[in-house]
C-alpha cells in the first residue's frame, strides 16, 4: 500500500507533559483518513506537526514518501490545510480573497473559479466575506486550501461549529475530493459518528497514544455481534471452556463466545450443561460502534 503520511514514533512534549507519544500513522493514498479522538487527546498537536508548524520533540515524517525535516518547502507546497480559523479579509469579496491569495501562490488565475465551484460558493463570487456563514467561511477557508492543487489536504475539526445544514454540505465537499481530485484527506475530530460518515479509514488517538488504526470496514467488524452466556457459577464455567479448547471472553460474570455458529453456541451450551452448570441466558449483544469508541478511550483525559 501507498502511505502519503507515514510517521515514526512521533513524540511532542510540553515540559513534563507528553502530549503526542510515539505515533505510528500511516494515511494511505486516496483515502479519507479520520482522526479521532477526545478533546485534549493530541490531535491538532499531531496535526501541526505534519505541517511543520510545530517541531517535534523526537521521531520523524514522512509525506509523499519524503522527510519532512529535509524537504519541508516542497513538501507542503503540495499541501492544503485548514487548520485554524481560515484568514481572509472580511471586508473583501470571496473571490477577491481568493485572488489576493492565488497572487502569493502563483497559481493560474482559471483555479479561482474552480474551487469556488467546487465548494459550492460560485454564487457568493461577488459577496463580501463579513456577511457569510460560518460554514460559508469554512468553505472558503478550504477554497483557499486547494488553489494550489494539493494533493494532502488536512482539516482540523472541520464542521465544529456548523449548523445542521452546513455540515451536510462540509461532509459532501470532503468525501468528493478523493474521487474528484484524486486527493487524500486527513480530517480530525472528536465524533465518531462525523468520522463514521466521511471517512474510509480511522485512527484513534486517547492520551497522546494511537490505540487503533485500520479501515472503518475493520472497525465496524469489531463492532459485531457478540455472544453473552449467563451461567452458573460462571468463573469455573468459563476455566472449564477454556480447557476444552473453546475461546471465550469473561467479564462480570458473563461468557462472551467468539464463535457464533448455531453449531458453536450449540456445542458450548451441551458442554455446559454435561459438566453441571446451569445455563440461565443466551443472548446476542450488539455493540456500536460508539461503545466501542467509548471503550477504546475509557478513563479521559487524566494524564
Ligand atoms: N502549546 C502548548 N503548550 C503546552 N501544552 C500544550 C500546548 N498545546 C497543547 N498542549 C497540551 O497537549 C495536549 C494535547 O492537546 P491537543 O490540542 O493536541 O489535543 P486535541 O486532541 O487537539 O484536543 P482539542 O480537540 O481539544 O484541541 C493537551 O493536554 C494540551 O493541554
Amino acid at each position: 500500500m501507498e502511505y502519503i503520511v507515514e510517521t515514526h514514533n512521533l513524540t511532542k512534549r510540553f515540559g513534563k507533559e507528553i502530549a503526542v507519544s510515539a505515533l505510528n500513522l500511516k494515511i494511505p493514498k486516496g483515502e479519507v483518513y479520520g482522526f479521532l479522538g477526545p478533546n485534549g487527546a493530541g490531535k491538532s498537536t499531531t496535526l501541526r506537526m505534519l505541517l511543520g508548524l510545530m517541531r517535534p520533540t523526537a521521531g520523524s515524517v514522512r509525506i509523499f514518501g519524503r522527510d519532512l525535516k529535509k524537504d519541508r518547502i516542497s513538501i507542503l507546497r503540495n499541501v492544503g490545510s485548514l487548520v485554524e480559523s481560515p484568514s481572509y479579509y472580511s471586508h473583501l469579496t470571496s473571490y477577491e480573497n481568493l485572488e489576493a491569495m492565488r497572487k502569493i501562490l502563483g497559481s493560474p488565475k482559471e483555479k479561482i473559479d474552480e474551487v469556488l465551484e467546487l465548494v459550492h460558493l460560485s454564487k457568493a463570487a461577488d459577496k463580501k466575506v463579513k456577511g457569510f456563514s460560518l460554514g460559508m467561511k469554512q468553505r472558503l477557508g478550504i477554497a483557499m486550501a486547494l488553489l494550489n492543487d494539493p494533493k494532502l489536504l488536512i482539516l482540523d475539526e472541520p464542521t465544529n461549529g456548523l449548523d445542521p445544514s452546513g455540515i451536510i454540505e462540509m461532509r459532501n465537499l470532503i468525501k468528493r475530493l478523493p474521487k474528484e481530485k484524486d486527493m487524500t484527506v486527513l480530517i480530525s475530530s472528536h465524533l465518531l459518528s462525523e468520522i463514521d460518515q466521511v471517512a474510509t479509514y480511522v485512527g484513534v488517538i486517547s492520551k497522546g497514544k494511537l490505540i487503533f488504526q485500520d479501515s472503518i470496514k475493520a472497525m465496524r467488524k469489531k463492532a459485531q455481534l457478540k455472544i453473552r452466556l449467563k451461567v452458573s457459577d460462571a468463573n469455573n464455567a468459563y476455566r472449564s471452556l477454556l480447557a476444552k479448547g473453546i475461546k471465550t471472553d469473561y467479564q462480570d460474570n458473563i461468557i462472551y463466545l467468539y464463535e457464533q455458529s448455531d453449531e458453536a453456541v450449540a456445542a458450548v451450551v451441551e458442554i455446559l450443561v454435561d459438566e453441571g452448570y446451569s445455563v440461565y441466558r443466551v443472548e446476542e449483544e450488539h455493540q456500536s460502534l460508539e461503545d466501542i469508541f467509548l471503550k477504546m478511550t475509557a478513563g479521559g483525559d487524566d494524564r
